[in-house]
């Protein structure tokens, strides 16, 4: 039997030339702007006229790329290693597309699609899958396609947070800090229309309260927050610029939408939100890194792989 995986994710900048790629194939997704087309186009353009300028310089600060792309490959490689199966990346919104990737998969008789996220949102996980099965119809692999909605209560993963919370403490007490778990923000409109999102992020801060708890790690407080809003629409609150007020002592960011790094972890919160959290008078804050190649994820990994089999 010849299994492949391939890791899902919404991909990010490989250049700064493709900035205005990911944006544009975002904007285009009907899973993340509602509206229908040409009207959609229209938004997209509108944003991306806006955005692109500061989008780029963003991704310029970070060395002309998103620290997705890396993170990302060595996950795939690591996996390589010690998973018994051919291990395989697509995105979303930047090469490699599923379409890049398809014909390497002729000739495998199970494919394992397992998203990047956690939580099951349908601008994300349902985006992923459904274009994953669009392409793979045309290649007649889409029988042969098994999938998982989401993953927020795998133990090893809960592990390989609380293990990126303790690097960030650096040996300190945790007493001594307030802990934010960060989750990027959604449309208050798609949470309306039934979307899971909020319910999976609130379920996954109480798993990884709970392994907290378990290894006798407690914080002054823990809170939630939303980061990323972009618009006039109204987002999920609280959103991080109003939590960041709030905070009274040091503070540990946690970003638990993304199991890997990227430019709302090593962007938005290690250089915007910094900014914010020092003119508040923060005088310590740290952004703890995502679960990327922790072995306790790549154990997080290997499980879900079999619990698809
Ligand atoms: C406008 C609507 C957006 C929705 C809805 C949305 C949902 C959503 N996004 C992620 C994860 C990531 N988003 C990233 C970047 C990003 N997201 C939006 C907009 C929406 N996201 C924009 C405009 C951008 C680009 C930001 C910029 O260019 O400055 C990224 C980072 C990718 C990278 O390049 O590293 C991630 C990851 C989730 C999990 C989610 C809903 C659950
Ligand atoms: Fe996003
Ligand atoms: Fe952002």
């Amino acid at each position: 039997m010849k299994r492949a995986i391939v890791l899902m994710n919404m991909g990010g900048p490989n250049n700064l030339g493709e900035v205005k790629v990911f944006l544009r194939n975002m904007f285009n997704d009907k899973y993340i702007i509602g509206a229908p087309q040409p009207i959609r186009a229209l938004i997209g353009q509108i944003i991306i006229s806006k955005r692109l300028k500061e989008s780029q310089e963003n991704y310029r600060k970070l060395g002309g790329m998103s620290p997705i792309v890396g993170h990302t490959k060595r996950l795939v490689r690591r996996l390589n290693k010690e998973l018994g199966a051919d291990v395989f990346y697509e995105m979303r919104y930047t090469p490699p597309f599923a379409s890049d990737i398809m014909p390497k998969l002729i000739g495998y008789d199970e494919i394992y699609a397992i998203p990047m996220y956690p939580h099951y949102s349908s601008t994300t996980t349902k985006s992923s899958i459904e274009e994953f099965i669009k392409v793979a119809k045309k290649y007649n692999l889409d029988k042969k396609i098994k999938t998982i909605d989401s993953y927020y209560d795998n133990k090893f993963y809960n592990k390989a947070i609380v293990e990126r919370i303790k690097e960030a403490l650096k040996g300190e007490n945790s007493e001594d800090f307030e802990l934010i778990f960060s989750a990027h923000g959604l449309t208050q409109k798609i949470i309306d229309k039934g979307d899971l999102y909020q319910k999976h992020i609130l379920a996954n801060v109480e798993c990884a309260k709970k392994e907290l708890e378990e290894q006798n790690i407690s914080f002054k407080k823990i809170h939630v927050a939303y980061q990323s809003r972009l618009g006039p629409m109204e987002w999920l609150r609280p959103y991080m610029e109003d939590k960041l007020k709030e905070i009274k002592s040091k503070v540990i960011i946690y970003p638990i939408s993304f199991t890997v790094d990227n430019s709302e972890t090593q962007y938005e919160l290690d250089m915007e939100y910094k900014e914010v959290a020092h003119k508040l008078g923060i005088k310590d804050y740290r952004v703890a890194r995502t679960p990327n190649s922790h072995r306790y994820f790549i154990e997080a990994i290997s499980e879900i792989y079999e619990g698809m089999k």
